[in-house]
């Protein structure tokens, strides 16, 4: 069974249809890479997958069971997280006051209107093992938004693992990062998908990055699946080179 699955799903805005009939399926454990060119349905098919829009048609399945209609909150219990475009920590908290309260959601103690010494200890260790993760250690109790791009987003990254997801989505983790940073954002992202088993799909604009990263890169143009394949399945595609990358093959 595949982790997700997305069966020919159509998203409208109007007359404007802006994923048409897209089906794609994501193996336990795979990195997928979404690219396309800009206005192709990516952010578009992003928001159906993770539940910040209902499609017109078709369906959409984690792990076998039907999600299409369910609101994000209940994807994430069921062990889907995300990541946006636009980083989304608390800058005023330090890193590891942003990374406990994902940490308190997962071990099940948001709620609790007090936690006790031992289940404060459980969520200290986690944080400390997430810092360690994400090699933050350094940066831990320094204000969120005082640390680079890439640290704030290796904190994003580290906020979304906190809730011990199946599979995660990330929305281009290197936008706006310099090459340093990119590159450091795409080891961590490595390391995560090897050290953890996790199956993860990830948006990007970076080739590098994709080349790199993905097990399986899926092709969008103008709403429509151009093609699917590896790395060096899409780098000799024809209809990719002609459509994407705007050269003749
Ligand atoms: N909420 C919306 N209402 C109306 N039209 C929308 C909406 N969201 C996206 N669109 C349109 O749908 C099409 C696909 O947009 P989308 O943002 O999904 O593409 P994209 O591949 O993510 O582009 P980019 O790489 O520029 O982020 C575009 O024509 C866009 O204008």
């Amino acid at each position: 069974m595949s982790m997700l699955e997305v069966k020919g799903v159509t998203q409208r805005f109007g007359n404007l249809v802006a994923v048409s009939d897209v089906s794609m399926a994501v193996e336990k454990g795979e990195l997928r890479a979404l690219i396309g060119p800009n206005g192709a349905g990516k952010t578009t098919f992003f928001n159906l997958i993770s539940g910040f829009f209902r499609p017109t048609e078709g369906q959409i399945f984690l792990e076998g069971r039907d999600i299409t209609l369910m609101p994000p909150h209940a994807r994430v219990r069921l062990g889907m997280a995300r990541t946006f475009q636009v980083t989304e920590i608390f800058p005023e908290l330090t890193v590891r006051q942003n990374l406990r309260s994902p940490v308190e959601l997962a071990l099940g103690l948001r709620l609790r209107p007090w936690i006790s010494s031992a289940d404060n200890a459980r969520v200290k260790d986690r944080v400390q093992e997430l810092l360690e993760m994400g090699r933050l250690e350094a940066h831990a109790d320094r204000l969120t938004g005082e640390l680079s791009h890439g640290d704030q987003r290796a904190t994003e990254i580290m906020m979304a693992l906190a809730l011990e997801p199946r599979i995660l989505l990330l929305d281009e983790p290197t936008a706006g990062m310099g090459s340093h940073e990119t590159y450091s954002t795409a080891m961590l992202i490595r390391r995560l998908h090897r050290q953890q088993a996790l199956t993860i799909v990830l948006v990007e604009h970076d080739m590098r990055v994709i080349f790199n990263l993905a097990d399986r890169i899926t092709v969008l143009a103008e709403g429509k699946v151009l093609d699917e394949g590896t790395p060096d399945e899409i780098a000799a595609s024809e209809v990719v080179q002609m459509a994407y990358l705007g050269k003749a093959a």
